[in-house]
């Protein structure tokens, strides 16, 4: 009788693995960059070695190249490739790749996560409530702007020290968008802040594994990550919880106060409200608030970690140099002199230096790569001729075209804060180089609200505090693969009196 080892059982395995998973390239596809080690691929080198790499295919291979990373073709697509991406929005699809790595799908259960039709209506949302109305919200931001401030930072008399002061910069900036989400009332509890304030950063550790199961099957990544899910454990559960139970006693009262004042009734200017004035919203149906709610958390998501990573980035690059501190005090001063400290969308507009720097900030985000979609077209070809069939995936090269001499010029490496100053480019302005927040129809809505806060809150931090690396230099963000985060060291905050 033939005995079998598992030695053996585990080479047929890898053989069979790697027959079903080689790369077939079609003829008129991007190159696909040649490795050696079979089924691993890339895999390598794009996860510790990611700068280098890509760069070195792209000098090789050119703008537009696939590589094979977990057991899958992925084409890299940097220039008028990348530009086609925001081109032909109807042939790539962000969701669904998105919900891959975030299965977004198994933890709102209420409104089924986020899908092309659902990210329509939070957009809609966006531009309307939040990035529609600076005017209304101004005053809500700048008020619990300070008030983030003082409860995170404090007076500073004595020199304090913070690190990873990302988590700061968090606390501080979802108060005012607690605000602005659900009203002052049901904001000034704290455990309700506190889940907005933490709903992302929960779902992290989910992002942090790697899809190792994908050289087998993607689905099986998807399986195994969202297993404690189908017995129960869900990290959004509690935050939903928290927010019905502060948010219902709310409703209740608005509800009352329409029937009592019909049409003398004041709406509020809140997501709530908007939420509450949506054809199919009934509270008293069970499933029906923690739908909204979970469209709450979609728009939570969206604008927390988003706007504090860029306000985060910005207070580490703005501590490592004291000169541009200085130069950015001038003009907080002269506005803060201007507007008697109550500053109004105009005073924003003002503060041009700061603009400049905000969005040289977010061009130097770092990541090499970002944006990762699903080709969902039969085929699609690329202006450069390339072509790419069905079910591919494409990431974009966004660290290459926003350092492109091309259009940022031969410095476009160094952090130069007043590089955009006078050249009618603010920061909110998306082009054709400047993709921090996408491009076409489907760039970022919500920008104009983040731009905003994310320069009312330095405004306010430069006017009272002075702001230092504790090192002394200009520190380093954090890379892990294609991806950055902020700095995690430590920043020095002084009282400027
Ligand atoms: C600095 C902060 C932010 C950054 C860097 C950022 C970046 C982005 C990016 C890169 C996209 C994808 C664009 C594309 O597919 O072309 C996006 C989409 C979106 N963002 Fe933002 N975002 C920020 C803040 C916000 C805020 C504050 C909100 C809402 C209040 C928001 C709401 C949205 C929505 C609803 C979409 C989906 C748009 C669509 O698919 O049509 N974002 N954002």
């Amino acid at each position: 009788m033939i005995e079998v080892s598992i030695f053996q059982i585990y080479v047929v395995f890898i053989i069979i693995l790697y027959i079903i998973r080689r790369p077939r390239i079609g003829k008129d596809e991007p190159p696909l960059v040649p490795y050696t080690i079979p089924i691993l691929g890339h895999t390598f080198n794009y996860i510790f070695n990611t700068k280098k790499f890509i760069k070195e295919c792209k000098e090789q291979y050119g703008e537009c190249f696939s590589i094979y990373v977990f057991g899958h073709t992925m084409t890299i697509l940097s220039r008028s490739s990348l530009t086609d991406v925001f081109r032909n929005p109807d042939d790539f699809d962000l969701t669904s790749a998105t919900n891959e790595i975030l299965p977004l799908h198994q933890l709102l259960i209420y409104n089924g996560g986020t899908c092309r039709e659902s990210v329509k209506f939070h957009a809609k949302t966006t531009r309307e409530q939040v990035s529609g109305k600076l005017d209304t919200n101004i005053g809500v931001v700048q008020k619990y702007l300070l008030k983030g401030m003082e409860k995170w930072i404090g007076d500073c008399n004595e020199p304090k020290i913070v690190y990873s002061a990302w988590n700061m910069v968090n606390g501080i900036i979802a108060l005012p968008i607690a605000n602005i989400f659900v009203g002052e009332e049901a904001a000034s509890h704290e455990d309700l802040v506190k889940s907005l304030e933490n709903l992302a950063f929960d779902l992290g550790p989910l992002f942090m594994i790697p899809p190792i199961l994908s050289f087998i099957h993607q689905k099986l990544h998807e399986f195994v990550i969202t297993l404690p899910m189908k017995f129960g454990w869900n990290p959004v559960s509690r935050h939903r919880e928290t927010v019905m139970n502060r948010v219902r006693p709310v409703i209740e009262t608005r509800l009352k106060e329409k029937n009592m004042l019909g049409e003398n009734y004041k709406p509020y200017n809140d997501l709530l409200e908007y939420y509450m004035n949506q054809p199919d919203f009934d509270y008293t149906k069970p499933k029906n608030l923690p739908y909204h709610v979970d469209n709450l958390f979609v728009m939570t998501f969206v604008s927390v970690n988003t706007t504090s990573r860029a306000a985060a980035d910005a207070l580490y690059d703005l501590a490592g140099r004291p000169e541009l501190l200085n130069e950015l005090y001038e003009e907080a001063l002269t506005i803060d002199r201007e507007c008697n400290g109550s500053l109004t969308v105009a005073d924003v507009k003002k503060m041009v230096k700061l603009d400049s720097f905000v969005k040289e900030s977010l061009r130097h985000n770092d990541n090499i790569l970002n944006l990762v979609h699903y080709m969902i077209s039969k085929s699609f070809t690329f202006s450069n001729g390339f072509t790419i069939p069905g079910g591919r995936k494409i990431i974009l090269y966004t660290d290459d075209m926003l350092k492109s001499k091309e259009y940022f010029g031969v410095d476009a490496e160094e952090f130069e804060p007043f590089r955009f100053l006078n050249k009618t480019s603010p920061a909110t302005k998306v082009d054709r180089s400047y993709i921090v927040f996408g491009g076409g129809r489907h760039a970022c809505p919500g920008r104009f609200f983040a731009i905003y806060e994310t320069k009312m809150f330095l405004h306010k931090l430069i006017l009272k505090y002075k702001v230092s690396t504790k090192s002394g230099k200009i520190e380093d963000k954090l890379l892990i693969g294609p991806f950055s985060l902020p700095s995690q060291s430590g920043i020095v905050f002084e009282n400027r009196n």
